[in-house]
C-alpha cells in the first residue's frame, strides 16, 4: 500500500524539505550518515517501519530505544529526524500530515546518497505506531555474534532473503562499532586460538592496538578501515581479506552458502548497488500501519 509520490496534494514538497535538513546536519557531523542508516534498520526490525524506535521512555514505560540493543544508536540519526520533522511542519500545509516513519525512510535514503551510495525512489504512507517497549526489542534484532543460519532466519522472519541480507549488511561499509561488540575475537577466542583464525592477523593486530583490553567503553573505531565515510562495495572486498569486523560480517565470506554472492559484489558494484536498493526497498515495507493501527504524531519522541 506504500507508494511513490504519497504525499503529493498534502505536502508536495517534503522530500525537498527533509533533503535540505539532512543536508545541514551532514555539513555539520558525518556520523549523521551511519546514524540515520542505523535507525530506520533498528526501527523497521522492531514493528515494522513505524517510528516506534523513536518514543522516549516515560515514567510509566520503558520504550525501544533504551533496550540494550537500542542504547548504542547515536542520537544524530534521532536529531536529523526531529529536524526534518520541525521544518516539514513549519509549512503550514504540510503540519502533521506526513508520518515520523515516513521522515526516517526519506533522510535514510538521502544519507545513502550523500555519501556515494545509490539514490532510489522511495516509497511512503507509513504511519507512526502506537507502541513502543524495550521488551518488544528482545530477540528482533541480529547479534554481532550470529552465524549464516541465525542471520537467515532472523532476516526471513521480515520477508527478507540472504540476498536481501548479504546486501544490506554492507552497511557496515560505514560508521562506528564500538570495542566491546567484537572484542570476544581478539581476546580469549577459543583455548585453541586466542584469536578468531576467521580475522585477517594484521587486522588483528590493529584492532588490538585500538582496543586494548579494558579500554574506555566509549571508544568506537571504523567498521570499514579502507572507506569509512564512502557508501561502497568495500565491504565485500574487505570480506575476501578477512576484515569483516564481527562474526556476523565474516561469516558471509567463510561460509559457502553465501560466498559466491561476497565475491559477486565484491566485484562488481552495479549488481551490489541494485540489490542494496531492492533490499532497502523491501525493508521500508515490513510492518507498515495503516488507518486505525497509527497515526501521525505530533512530535516523534512521544505518542500523541
Ligand atoms: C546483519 C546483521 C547485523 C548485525 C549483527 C549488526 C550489528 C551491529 C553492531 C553490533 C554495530 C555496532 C554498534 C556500536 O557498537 O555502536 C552496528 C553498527 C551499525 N549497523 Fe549494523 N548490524 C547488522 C545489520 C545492519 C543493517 C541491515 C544495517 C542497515 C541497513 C546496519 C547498519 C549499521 C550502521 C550504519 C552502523 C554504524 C552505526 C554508527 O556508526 O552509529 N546494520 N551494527
Ligand atoms: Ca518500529
Ligand atoms: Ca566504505
Amino acid at each position: 500500500q506504500l507508494q511513490q509520490n504519497y504525499y503529493a496534494s498534502v505536502c508536495p514538497n517534503v522530500e525537498s524539505i527533509v533533503r535540505g535538513v539532512v543536508n545541514t546536519k551532514f555539513q555539520q557531523t558525518f556520523v549523521t550518515v551511519p546514524a540515520t542508516l542505523r535507525l530506520f534498520f533498528h526501527d523497521c526490525f522492531v514493528n515494522g517501519c513505524d517510528a516506534s524506535v523513536m518514543i522516549a521512555s516515560t515514567g510509566g514505560n520503558t520504550a525501544e530505544k533504551d533496550s540494550p540493543d537500542n542504547q548504542s544508536l547515536a542520537g544524530d540519526g534521532f536529531d536529523t529526524v526531529i529536524k526534518a520533522k520541525a521544518a516539514v511542519d513549519a509549512v503550514p500545509g504540510c503540519r502533521n500530515k506526513v508520518s515520523c516513519a515516513d521522515i526516517l525512510a526519506i533522510a535514510t535514503r538521502d544519507v545513502i546518497a550523500l555519501s556515494s551510495g545509490p539514490s532510489y525512489a522511495v516509497e511512503l504512507g507509513r504511519l507512526d505506531g502506537l507502541s513502543s517497549t524495550a521488551a518488544s526489542v528482545n530477540g528482533k534484532l541480529p547479534q554481532p555474534t550470529d552465524n549464516l543460519k541465525q542471520l537467515n532466519s532472523l532476516f526471513a522472519s521480515n520477508g527478507l532473503s540472504q540476498t536481501d541480507m548479504i546486501a544490506l549488511s554492507a552497511a557496515h561499509t560505514l560508521g562506528f562499532s564500538h570495542c566491546s561488540k567484537f572484542s570476544n575475537r581478539i581476546y580469549n577466542f577459543s583455548p585453541s586460538n586466542p584469536v578468531d583464525p576467521t580475522l585477517n592477523k594484521t587486522y588483528a593486530v590493529q584492532l588490538q592496538g585500538m582496543c586494548p583490553q579494558n579500554v574506555d567503553p566509549r571508544i568506537a573505531i571504523n567498521m570499514d578501515p579502507i572507506t569509512p565515510r564512502q557508501f561502497d562495495n568495500e565491504y565485500y572486498k574487505n570480506l575476501q581479506q578477512g576484515m569483516g569486523l564481527f562474526t556476523s560480517d565474516q561469516t558471509l565470506f567463510v561460509d559457502r552458502r553465501s560466498r559466491p554472492t561476497v565475491n559477486t559484489w565484491a566485484q562488481n558494484s552495479v549488481a551490489f548497488n541494485q540489490a542494496f536498493v531492492t533490499a532497502m526497498t523491501k525493508m521500508g515495507r515490513i510492518g507498515v500501519k495503516t488507518g486505525s493501527q497509527g497515526n501521525i504524531r505530533v512530535d516523534c519522541g512521544a505518542f500523541n
